[in-house]
């Protein structure tokens, strides 16, 4: 443990906790939260020294990171929010980092607004959404059609193995969309009936590819056969300057209980549990190549996935770096 680990706020590691084990999740609700838990640190520190007090935040942003590995919302955020933490005094240091913190969060809510009436742009009255896991960037553009006083019905895959499929429905619902809620494997029959595939993302690499709930490649090859237009809504949060300079975005693996349960378990191995040659794999993402993506859509404007390079170098410069370096 580093030296300013312990002086982390339980509320940072409780956030970290709950994004760990998703029930914080989503990767701009990701974002929205780290920088909140920032936030709380900087109020909550004791810190007597600047030296002190930067070094408390970067364990804060250290814990929030290493957390949950693919959505690169999170170390944006966090870097972001460390960037900003300006000042020769602890008072100066804390308030500059509060209004860094809150700044974002507020560009975040505006930029997924702003996003979706970009993306609204793109569906027309009485067209159907097939829709895949739960993603606020891409409700946010059938909200903003809604808004419009467009007619949108909406087949929602269940997204497996943690169902957030049933989040995009409740949602549809509350909104007033007819939804017709299908299994993962019925996707290909339905796309028939599919104006549009609506997916957000977690990452995007500078080549255009686009890290998402894992399926997503499977529905967009799909898509394409069946000419359904693949369309992708992502802050530029989701923009993953390390991809510039070459590095690979890594693909979490979550707990094999996600998809057996124990019982299941028991009854597969003929009660034998511990079976070592029953093994699950559990990716949580898997990457769309930029051939199968139409469009990406952020609150900049909209961009065929090989272009988004360009906004990468507007936005980024050539920044990498870990969030808490100096
Ligand atoms: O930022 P928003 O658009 O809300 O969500 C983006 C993505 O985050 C989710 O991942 P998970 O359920 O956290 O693993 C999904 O893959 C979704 O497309």
């Amino acid at each position: 443990m580093g030296e300013y680990e312990s002086a982390v706020v339980p509320a940072v590691d409780s956030t970290a906790a709950d994004i760990a084990d998703m029930r914080t999740r989503g990767a701009a609700t990701i974002a929205d939260a780290a920088a909140q838990a920032l936030e709380t640190q900087a109020r909550a520190s004791e810190a007597t020294t600047p030296e002190a007090f930067r070094s408390e935040l970067r364990a804060a942003a250290r814990t929030l990171y290493e957390t949950r590995p693919t959505a690169v919302s999170l170390p944006n955020a966090l870097r972001y929010v460390l960037r900003g933490m300006e000042g020769e005094t602890v008072p100066e240091l804390r308030a500059a980092t509060i209004a860094r913190a809150e700044a974002f969060q507020r560009d975040l809510a505006q930029a997924q607004s702003t996003l979706g009436e970009i993306g609204a742009n793109r569906l027309r009255d009485g067209d159907v959404v097939m829709t895949h896991c739960h993603s606020t960037d891409a409700l946010a553009c059938l909200e903003a059609a809604l808004e419009d006083g467009k007619a949108i019905e909406a087949i929602v895959k269940e997204t497996r193995p943690r169902k957030q499929g049933h989040i995009t429905a409740r949602r549809l619902r509350e909104l007033g969309v007819p939804v017709t809620l299908i299994v993962d494997n019925a996707a290909r029959r339905y796309l028939d009936d599919a104006d549009h595939v609506l997916v957000g993302a977690d990452s995007i690499a500078a080549d255009g590819s686009v890290v998402n709930k894992i399926g997503t490649s499977g529905l967009a090859v799909n898509a394409r056969e069946r000419g359904v237009p693949v369309m992708v809504a992502a802050q530029t949060i989701k923009l993953h300057p390390d991809t510039m300079t070459g590095h690979t975005v890594e693909i979490e693996m979550r707990a094999a209980e996600e998809v057996l349960s124990d019982a299941e378990r028991s009854d597969v191995t003929g009660g034998k549990p511990d079976d070592q040659n029953l093994r699950v794999a559990n990716p949580a993402f898997d990457v769309t190549p930029p051939r199968h993506v139409d469009a990406i859509v952020t609150e900049r404007g909209q961009f065929p996935p090989e272009s988004i390079v360009t906004l990468m170098r507007e936005l980024f410069g050539e920044t990498t770096g870990e969030p808490w370096e100096p």
